[in-house]
Formats: C-alpha cells, structure tokens, sequence
C-alpha cells in the first residue's frame, strides 16, 4: 500500500470534517475521493499533502509516518483547481522550478523538462507564458510541474473542475492516458460521480466526513453497499421499499408474474436514445422506468396502458431509507451539480 490513513478526525470548531477515516490507497494506481460538496474530500487530500493537520489518527506514505512531516518532506506533488503559475516565467521554466530549488544540473534538467513537456502534449508551448495558454493547457503545465521533480504521490484537487465540459472529457482520458505510461500514485478529488467512474481504478466514497463505500468502478456501481452510494452514482428510481437503477425496471402488458407491480402509464417522454416511462403503481409510488426506442416500440404503450412492474433479476437494488423517496429529478439535479 502507497498510503495509509489510519483513524484520521478533522474538526473545524464544532463542525466535524473527517470522522475517524481509514482507509489504504494502492501504489501505482488512480483512485478517486468521490462525493458531494462539503463531504470532506479535500480535507483528507489536504491531510495527505501535509497542508493542513489531523486531530488524531495517522499517515503513512510509502511506509513512512509522515503524520508530522511538513509538506515538502512528504515528497508529493499537488494541482488544484486554479493553478497558481509564475506568470512571468515560461512554461518552461515554470515546470523546471522545482527542479532548479533542488539545484539539479542544468543539463539535467533541459532534458527533463523537455521529456514532460512531450508528456503533456505542450511541447510547441514551452516558450509561453501561462496567460497564453487556454485552461485545459494551463492544467497540463500544473501537472507537468508536479511530476518534475519525480513525486511518490500525486494528488489532484477537482484539476479539471473549472474547465468546459468538453475539455474536461477530453482533459480526463487524457489523465488516464497519461496515469497509464508514468503509474504514480494518484488521489484525484472530484464530485462527479461519472468522472470516477470512467477514470479511477479504486474510488473512495466520502460523505458527511465518513467513507460510505470503497472499490472499483464495478464493485460501486453493481454492488453499491448502501442508498447513498446507490443514489450518488446516478439516477434512481423506488418501486416498493426498493431503490433500483430505471433501466433495470421491465415493463410488460401481459400477465402479471407473481412479483410484478401493477399501475397505469402517466407520461411518455423521449429523452435521446432512450425512452423515459413514468408509471404510477396502485400504492401510489411515480416509478420511473427507462427503455430504449426498439424496447419501447415493441411494447406499443401510450399513456393511460395497464402495466406490470419488475426488477430484472440480479440488478442491483438497495433498500430506500424511509421518509426519503427517491425522485429523479432530485438526482439527476444533485449529480449535475
Ligand atoms: N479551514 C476551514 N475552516 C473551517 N471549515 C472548513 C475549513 N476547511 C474546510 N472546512 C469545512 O469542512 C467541510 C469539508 O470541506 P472539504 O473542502 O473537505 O469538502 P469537499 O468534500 O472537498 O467539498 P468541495 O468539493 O466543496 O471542496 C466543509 O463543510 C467546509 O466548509
């Protein structure tokens, strides 16, 4: 293991921040500290570095308690979401700073420097001054710089959050890409839920201070182990007590199974590819249910059509916390955030 946290709390005043979190980040892969504002996530990011203090508990990274080591003994690298450049120094030299303090040879570094410029993809920009390149560019410098000086951990504070949707997409298979050649640990914070998904190996699920869940892309996502972690990785729908995905809800027209929930089609609408069904069952639940158009063509529904509800086996579901209906918009609105 890369790195260890064992039994972290952070308190700002009275307000708990992180309350006493575990957890082991794998060496050599990109795990992600995913969840919602104010869960926590940057704290323990910032724990890690060494820029801010825990109450208790400890870090180790590499195998070495660094719970009282300042941050530039801790050999990490960090990007934040507004990189602070040197804005009258070129690209290049901004990326050779940490490596000219360490008063590494020049030659040495020129070599250096030009090998992550290439890495980047900014070796035409060296020359530059950071106000002459675009964000998604600028966030490519700031990891450049980062890795110059050959950090055992790399850690990523939301480096792509204020960037256009599009760079970030392009920005994020860009960083998996890249993870994929150099293989340094990296931590990335990040709040959307399909930005882990596609990028990490292993996501922590941080909320309210305490881990919810933690495993890869697939165990979160087919195994979710509670309702929160359920709802955070996308929308969802409630048929009964259940909370279940709306693509893994079946909608048939003839006899009703043994299981199946029965209501009428209040509203049809086309979404894209998909279909979106809203079904109203007799217990008076609103249950949405996604199909796609050849699904939904063969169904020949219109509203007001007698249904039958069901979960297609082995989808996963977790039980709703009572008192807290699931609504789609709600959370298609909370992960759009
Ligand atoms: N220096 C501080 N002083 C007081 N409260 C703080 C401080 N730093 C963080 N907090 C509080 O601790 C909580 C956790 O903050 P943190 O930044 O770790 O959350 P986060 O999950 O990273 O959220 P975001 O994505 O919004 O940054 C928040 O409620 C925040 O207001």
């Amino acid at each position: 293991m890369s790195i260890e946290i064992a039994g972290v709390s952070k308190r700002f005043g009275d307000f708990v921040a992180l309350d006493n979190v575990s957890v082991s980040i794998p060496s050599g892969r990109l795990t992600a500290l995913l969840g919602p504002s104010g869960g926590g996530k940057s704290t323990l990011l910032r724990i890690i570095a060494g820029l801010e203090r825990s109450d208790s508990g400890r870090v180790e990274i590499e195998g070495i308690d660094a719970t009282d080591l300042p941050p530039q003994k801790r050999n990490v690298g960090f990007v934040f979401q507004h990189y602070a450049a040197f804005k009258h120094m070129s690209v290049r030299r901004n990326v050779a700073f940490g490596l000219q303090i360490r008063k590494r040879p020049k030659d040495e570094i020129a070599g250096r420097v030009d090998e992550l410029l290439k890495l980047v993809h900014l070796e035409q920009f060296g020359d530059r001054l950071p106000a002459q390149l675009s964000g998604g560019q600028r966030q490519r410098m700031a990891l450049a710089r980062a890795l110059a000086v050959q950090p055992t951990v790399l850690l990523l504070d939301e480096p792509f959050g204020a960037l256009d949707a599009k760079v970030r997409k392009e920005l994020r298979d860009w960083l998996r890409r890249l993870h994929d050649e150099v293989h340094v640990t990296t931590v990335f914070v990040t709040h959307d839920q399909e930005e882990a998904l596609e990028v990490a190996d292993e996501i922590v699920v941080i909320n309210e201070g305490r881990i919810e869940q933690i495993g890869s892309p697939d165990d979160l996502y087919d195994r979710p182990a509670n309702d929160f972690v359920m709802r955070f990785l996308g929308p969802v729908t409630q048929l009964g007590d259940q909370l279940v995905r709306p693509h893994d809800l079946q909608i048939s027209t003839g006899a009703a199974g043994p299981d199946d929930v029965g209501g009428r089609v209040t509203r049809i609408t086309r979404i894209g590819f998909e279909i979106r069904v809203e079904v109203a069952t007799a217990a008076g639940q609103t249950v949405v249910v996604t199909l796609t158009r050849n699904e939904f063509l063969a169904l020949g529904i219109d509203v007001d059509a007698t249904v039958h509800l069901r979960i297609t086996p082995g989808s996963p579901t977790t039980t709703a916390v009572t008192g807290q209906p699931a609504g789609l918009e709600e959370d298609l609105a909370t992960t759009a955030q």
